[in-house]
Parts: C-alpha cells; sequence; structure tokens
C-alpha cells in the first residue's frame, strides 16, 4: 500500500473504530510502516473519529519526525515493534472498554491472559502477554515490547490496554477487533463453567492464521 493510500486507510480505520466506540476522545493511537521503512503515525492528543490524512506524522524508522503533526508520545512503542520484527507493518493501540477492563484485574496469566475458547482468538491471535504497567509513553513499554515482539502479534498493557499488531492496517485492526470481542466474551463467561479449547485443538487452528 502507498503512502496515500496508507493515509486513507488510516483516517477511515480511525473514524471507523470511533464511530463504533472502540476509542474515545484522545485515546489510542495507529501507525504503518511504508515499504520505505518510513512510518505513519497519529498525531498525539488526536481523536481517531477526526483524523486528517494531511496532518498525520510521517517519521523515518528512527523516528525523526518528517512532516505533518507531533506524533503520538507512544510513538517508541511502535518504532520498537517494527525494528524488532520486519513482518509487521501496521500497529493499533486502543482502550477499548473489554480489554481495558481486563488489564486491570489481579491475578492475571502473565504469559496469556486469555486462555483459548473460540477458534478466531487462536486463528488471529494465538496468545496475549501482559506488560507489567507503566506510565503512557514510558520507554519500558518500548523495551518490553521489542523483546518479545518477534513472539507474539498482541499485548495486553497492565491497567491501560491492548497494543495488537497485523501485516497492513486492516488486518491489524481485524486482529484488535476479535480480540477485543474474545475479551468481552471472557468476561462474560468469567462466572461459568468453560469449555476451553484442547491443547490439540489449539495446535491444530495455529496452523490457520488468518
Ligand atoms: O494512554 C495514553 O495516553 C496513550 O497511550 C494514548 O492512548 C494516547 O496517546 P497519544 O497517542 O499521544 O495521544
Ligand atoms: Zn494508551
Amino acid at each position: 500500500m502507498n503512502e496515500h493510500d496508507t493515509r486513507q486507510a488510516m483516517v477511515e480505520l480511525g473514524l471507523s473504530l470511533f464511530n463504533r466506540g472502540y476509542a474515545t476522545g484522545g485515546s489510542g493511537n495507529l501507525s504503518a510502516r511504508l515499504d520505505d521503512g518510513r512510518i505513519i503515525a497519529t498525531p498525539t492528543n488526536s481523536c481517531l473519529g477526526r483524523l486528517q490524512a494531511e496532518r498525520l506524522s510521517l517519521v523515518d524508522e528512527e523516528g525523526r519526525h518528517l512532516q505533518g503533526d507531533k506524533p503520538t508520545k507512544e510513538l517508541s512503542f511502535h518504532l520498537s515493534l517494527y525494528q524488532n520484527d520486519p513482518g509487521k507493518r501496521a500497529v493499533v493501540h486502543l482502550h477499548c472498554t473489554y480489554l481495558t477492563a481486563l488489564s486491570c484485574l489481579e491475578g492475571l496469566d502473565s504469559s496469556n491472559v486469555i486462555r483459548p475458547f473460540t477458534p478466531y482468538y487462536v486463528m488471529r491471535v494465538g496468545q496475549l502477554p501482559l506488560i507489567p504497567y507503566y506510565h503512557p509513553g514510558d520507554e519500558r513499554i518500548a523495551r518490553d515490547l521489542g523483546e518479545q515482539a518477534r513472539n507474539y502479534n498482541a499485548f495486553l498493557l497492565a491497567n491501560h490496554g491492548p497494543v495488537v499488531t497485523g501485516r497492513d492496517l486492516y488486518h491489524a485492526v481485524d486482529n484488535m477487533e476479535e480480540l477485543e470481542e474474545t475479551a468481552r466474551l471472557a468476561l462474560l463467561l468469567s462466572q461459568q463453567q468453560v469449555r476451553y479449547l484442547s491443547e490439540q485443538e489449539v495446535l491444530e487452528l495455529s496452523r490457520r492464521k488468518v
């Protein structure tokens, strides 16, 4: 996808996420890595529902600001994910309700916050590691995400919210939406007797990645 189409996709997807309640106010940020390594990102304090293509931030792969408004305060973790796993071409960070609620619970399994009970969670996400709480913009988020970038395509920031990646913006947003619905189901079923997928079922689904 070229720069123009990437800018259009970011505006379109930001508006869609905002209109459907996945993003509110100035929370959340999106980025996409272009073929030449430069990165388009949402400006800091921008509302995902009111993005303007020509004002989106453009930075080089080291994060030097090239064009547009000042980039998201979380740029360092976006860069860290791209630098540590070149297969990642888009990053979506939201404060969506159910994943953010989940991130605030005690006693989570930090290796995988959501034990699999539906196929698409496995096929789109697989595992959801928990990153310890640091304040928004703290460089330790970038450090921790960079260390795990090659092993996962989704992460849960404790007391904050999710970070989900993809091969392009549409793929990353679809992965994020699947994960948010899975978190919603997990909370809905939290007092019920859940039939979790077996190890064999998970293994078989892992070969059917979307
Ligand atoms: O939680 C935060 O403040 C950030 O992680 C965030 O979601 C919005 O920050 P900006 O992208 O700098 O607006
Ligand atoms: Zn945030």
